[in-house]
C-alpha cells in the first residue's frame, strides 16, 4: 500500500495540507508544536476511525472549524483508491472509491496503517483494552469470519448486561447466553489462531530489529477458563456473580494477550524503552503478518522515533522496514538523528507553523497551489 496523495483540513493546526509523499521513508521534520504529529494522526485517523491522542472531539477539529477533512489516495496492487472522511465530532460522513460509506467501521478497513507513537508502549505495560483493539485490528484486516462474529458477540453482550441490570429471570438470559457462546467461541478460535501466527511473526522481526530482547513468546489468555469449560458453561456458572456486579465478567470481552521475552525472564520487568521496542516489534510483526496475507505492506507511521528508541535500534528499525519496500512516514525534530536513514535516499518534508513544504526534487510538486478534489 502506498498513499501518493494526502490532503488534510482543519487538523489541529494544520488548515490545509496537500502531500503527496514518495514510496519508501517519509521523513516529516520540524520543531515543537510544528504539526508533525498532526500528519501521522491524520492518515491514522483514517485507519482507525479515531486518533492515537483520542476521539475527535477532544481537540481534533482546529479551533474555530466545524469539522476535519481528511482525503487519502493510494494504490493498492494495481488499483488506486480514494477514501474521504468528514468527522464533526458527532458526526462524521465518508466516501470510499467514489460511495458513500455507511459504517466508519468499513472505511477504516480499506486503508491499511500500523503507527507507532509514544503510548504504543501501552500495548505491553497497559491494561488490556489496547491489547485487545490491536488483536482485533489485525483480525479485522486477515480474517473475514472475524468481524461478523464480534459484531454478533457485542450485541448480544450489551443485551445481557441490561437484562443483568434489571435483575431479569434466567429464561431471558438463556437466548443471549447461546447467542455469546456461539459467536465468542468463534472470535476466540480465530484470536488463538492469530496469537500464533503472531508468535512466528515476532520470531522473525525481533533478531532483526533489538536482538538483545531475545527470544519473544506470546501467550493468549481467552477471558474465562477456555481450558477446562465452554464458554456457554462459563457464562452459566457466572449469572449469580454477574447478577450482583451488573455486568458480564467472563467472555472473550476480557480476553488479553502477554509478551514476555527472555531478556527479562520470570516476570523481570522491562525498562521503558524495552518495553517500547517489544511493542514495537510486535506492531512490525503484525505488519509483516498482513503483508504475507496481503501481498503487501501497510503504511507504517513513526512518530518521534528518535526520541523513542536510541541511535542502534533507530538505524536497525528503519533498515529493517527499508529492505521491505513498505511506505513509512516518521517524524523528527532534526534531520541528524535519522542521517543514517537520509543516506538510504528517504523524502524529506519541513513542516513549520502547521504548514508541510518538501525539502528535496523528489517531490517537487509539493507545495503548489492547492486543487482539492471534492472529498465528499
Ligand atoms: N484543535 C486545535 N486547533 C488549533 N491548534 C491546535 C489544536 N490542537 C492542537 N493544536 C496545536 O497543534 C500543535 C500540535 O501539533 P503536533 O503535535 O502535530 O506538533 P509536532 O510537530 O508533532 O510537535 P512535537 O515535536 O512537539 O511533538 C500545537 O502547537 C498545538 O497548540
Amino acid at each position: 500500500m502506498r498513499i501518493t496523495r494526502l490532503l488534510i483540513r482543519d487538523f489541529r493546526r494544520l488548515h490545509e495540507v496537500d502531500v503527496l509523499p514518495a514510496g519508501g521513508i517519509n521523513l516529516l521534520v520540524g520543531p515543537n508544536g510544528a504539526g508533525k504529529t498532526s500528519v501521522l494522526e491524520a492518515v491514522h485517523l483514517m485507519a482507525y476511525g479515531r486518533s492515537f491522542r483520542g476521539r475527535v472531539r477532544d481537540g481534533l477539529i482546529r479551533s474555530g472549524a466545524p469539522a476535519v477533512e481528511v482525503f487519502v489516495e493510494w494504490e493498492q496492487g494495481d488499483r488506486t483508491r480514494r477514501a474521504g472522511l468528514r468527522h464533526g465530532g458527532d458526526r462524521w460522513e465518508g466516501r470510499l472509491d467514489g460511495a458513500p460509506v455507511a459504517q466508519l467501521g468499513d472505511l477504516c478497513a480499506a486503508l491499511a496503517v500500523v503507527s507507532f507513537e509514544p503510548g504504543s508502549h501501552a500495548l505491553v505495560a497497559g491494561g488490556g483494552e489496547p491489547r485487545r483493539r490491536f488483536l482485533d485490528w489485525g483480525l479485522f484486516h486477515v480474517e473475514h469470519e472475524f468481524l461478523p462474529a464480534w459484531r454478533r458477540y457485542a450485541r448480544a453482550l450489551r443485551q445481557r448486561n441490561a437484562l443483568l441490570k434489571a435483575q431479569r429471570g434466567d429464561a431471558e438470559l438463556d437466548g443471549w447466553e447461546q447467542e455469546m457462546a456461539t459467536a465468542g467461541e468463534t472470535m476466540t478460535r480465530l484470536r488463538a489462531d492469530y496469537v500464533d501466527t503472531l508468535q512466528a511473526s515476532l520470531a522473525e522481526v525481533v533478531p532483526g530489529i533489538a536482538p538483545a530482547l531475545g527470544a519473544a513468546s506470546v501467550e493468549f489468555l481467552p477471558g474465562w477458563k477456555r481450558a477446562e469449560l465452554s464458554l456457554r458453561d462459563a457464562l452459566l456458572l457466572a449469572r449469580d456473580r454477574d447478577r450482583l456486579s451488573g455486568h458480564t465478567t467472563v467472555g472473550p470481552h476480557r480476553a488479553d494477550w502477554r509478551v514476555a521475552v527472555a531478556a527479562a525472564p520470570q516476570g523481570e520487568a522491562l525498562s521503558r524503552g524495552q518495553a517500547k521496542l517489544v511493542a514495537l516489534a510486535c506492531l512490525l510483526a503484525q505488519a509483516q503478518d498482513l503483508a504475507r496475507q496481503h501481498g503487501h505492506w501497510p503504511v507504517v507511521v513513526l512518530d518521534d522515533l528518535a526520541s523513542e528508541l536510541d541511535a542502534g535500534h533507530r538505524e536497525r528499525v528503519l533498515t529493517m522496514l527499508g529492505s521491505t519496500g513498505a511506505q513509512v512516514f516518521v517524524t523528527g525534530t532534526d534531520l541528524q538523528p535519522l542521517a543514517s536513514v537520509l543516506d538510504a535516499g528517504a523524502t524529506v518534508f519541513h513542516v513549520e507553523h502547521g504548514v508541510v513544504r518538501t525539502a528535496g526534487p523528489a517531490s517537487a510538486a509539493m507545495g503548489r497551489p492547492v486543487d482539492p478534489p471534492e472529498m465528499l
